[in-house]
């Protein structure tokens, strides 16, 4: 039997995030050419295999003496993946994953899944699945930044995140969809936001209900002078443009920006666009308001993205934390006496979010936001008046962990 198309593509995708530390998107990128279903079947697999490898990996050990070599490790946590995770038969799950492995070593491979076969998915059971999940570094960061909620973060993560849509003012939700209390509409993990009637139309977007809220805590009105300035794809780059802001959209690099157009073309949405940094970028005048969604580690995006715990690194942390206070400082300069200025991260790391209130640029103020812009988050507020989301919470499904404050150049 030879390996079917989809574990191949499993294969070759957990290769490139975990040998190569390249992105999942990019590893999709680089699938050879396949039926689709068999790609996206794929992706299912190698997905689960990101989110739970701890797991995956202490479940086989007990007949494993030692690490096998990287193809057979491949294959037995394909294997693993299927058997105790996705439901595949039995026998289907064994013989494809022994036919991935090197001939060598199909014995072993053949010899912990049967193993694993007979126990079945309570070969999990007892397990510490989030401590597992979770690489050490990460876990000490959350728990040092939220405390005992690193557990439920934790969790949260084992669960692919729902698709949430932003709409166009006026645009029906999709058939299906809940509309949450923020305004996002929410449909089912898997959503293939594509085949969704009123896409091509440009009724929606996708963007995550907490990725929703920086803009809307701009507060943007008609007339307005406004930049978004790390702006690529452009999910709050419509949200702000639909508010009848004048905006102009900075984004530095050249492909995302392509994205970005096309995304408002779809959407008919016409702002300015910029390609350059930001930090070098002036306005001609002063501008009312800047959103700053600045680059970070994104690992309030997990549920969306599980190749990131295994690429991120401590000291990507402190590096992107610098960038953001350079970008943070730049951005204030943009500013009319009186204008207003939302900075946010996708992060969950406190050194990309809660730090900087301790660092504004000179002539910024704290402008906190209040319990009544965000019905239903009111305990998302932080003390000291910033957003504080996490993927544990919110309503069913979640949301993306991001931290966002709002404030204002001081006079005006
Ligand atoms: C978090 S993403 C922005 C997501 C976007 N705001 C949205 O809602 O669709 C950060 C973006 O900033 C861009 N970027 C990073 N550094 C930049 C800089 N110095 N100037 C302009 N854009 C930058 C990145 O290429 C990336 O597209």
């Amino acid at each position: 039997m030879s390996a079917s198309p989809a574990r191949r593509a499993a294969s070759h995708l957990l290769e490139t995030v975990l040998e190569a530390q390249r992105p999942l998107e990019e590893a999709l990128d680089g699938v050879p050419p396949m039926d689709p279903r068999d790609k996206a079947a794929g992706h299912r697999i190698a997905a689960a295999v990101l989110r739970r490898l701890g797991s995956l990996d202490a479940a086989m050990e007990p007949w494993l003496r030692r690490a096998p070599p990287a193809p057979a490790l491949r294959a037995l946590r394909i294997g693993a993946a299927e058997l105790l995770l996705l439901g595949t038969p039995p026998h289907a799950a064994v013989a494809s994953a022994v036919s991935l492995a090197p001939r060598p070593l199909a014995g072993l491979v053949n010899a912990v899944l049967r193993r694993l076969a007979e126990a079945g998915p309570a070969a999990l059971d007892g397990l510490d699945a989030e401590r597992l999940d979770t690489p050490p570094w990460l876990w000490a960061a959350w728990h040092a930044a939220h405390g005992e909620a690193v557990r439920p973060i934790a969790a949260a993560h084992r669960v692919e995140a729902p698709l949430d849509l932003s709409l166009r003012p006026g645009a029906t939700p999709p058939e299906g969809a809940t509309l949450l209390p923020t305004g996002t509409a929410r449909l089912p993990a898997g959503t293939r936001i594509t085949e969704l009637p009123g896409f091509a139309e440009g009724d929606f977007w996708a963007q995550d209900m907490a990725a929703a809220l920086p803009a809307r805590l701009l507060a943007a009105r008609e007339g307005e002078h406004v930049a978004d300035l790390c702006a690529a794809p452009g999910g709050k780059t419509a949200q702000l443009a639909l508010t009848g802001a004048r905006v102009v959209a900075v984004e530095r690099d050249s492909v995302r920006m392509g994205r970005l157009r096309e995304n408002m073309l779809r959407l008919r949405i016409a702002p300015e666009l910029v390609c350059e940094d930001m930090a070098r970028w002036q306005p001609a005048a002063p501008l009312d308001a800047v959103l700053l969604d600045a680059p970070c580690t994104a690992t309030g995006t997990i549920r969306r993205h599980p190749d990131l715990p295994h690429l991120r690194r401590p000291k990507d942390v402190s590096k992107l934390a610098q960038e953001q206070r350079r970008l943070l400082h730049a951005a204030a300069r943009m500013l009319r006496p009186g204008g207003r200025m939302v900075f946010a991260t996708c992060s969950l790391q406190a050194e990309e979010g809660e730090a900087h209130l301790a660092a504004l640029p000179e002539g910024m103020r704290l402008d906190p936001i209040r319990p009544e812009e965000l019905p239903g988050l009111e305990g998302c507020i932080t003390p000291q008046g910033a957003l504080r989301t996490r993927p544990d919470q919110g309503p069913e499904g979640g949301m993306d962990g991001f931290f966002v404050m709002r404030l204002a150049r001081v006079g005006g």
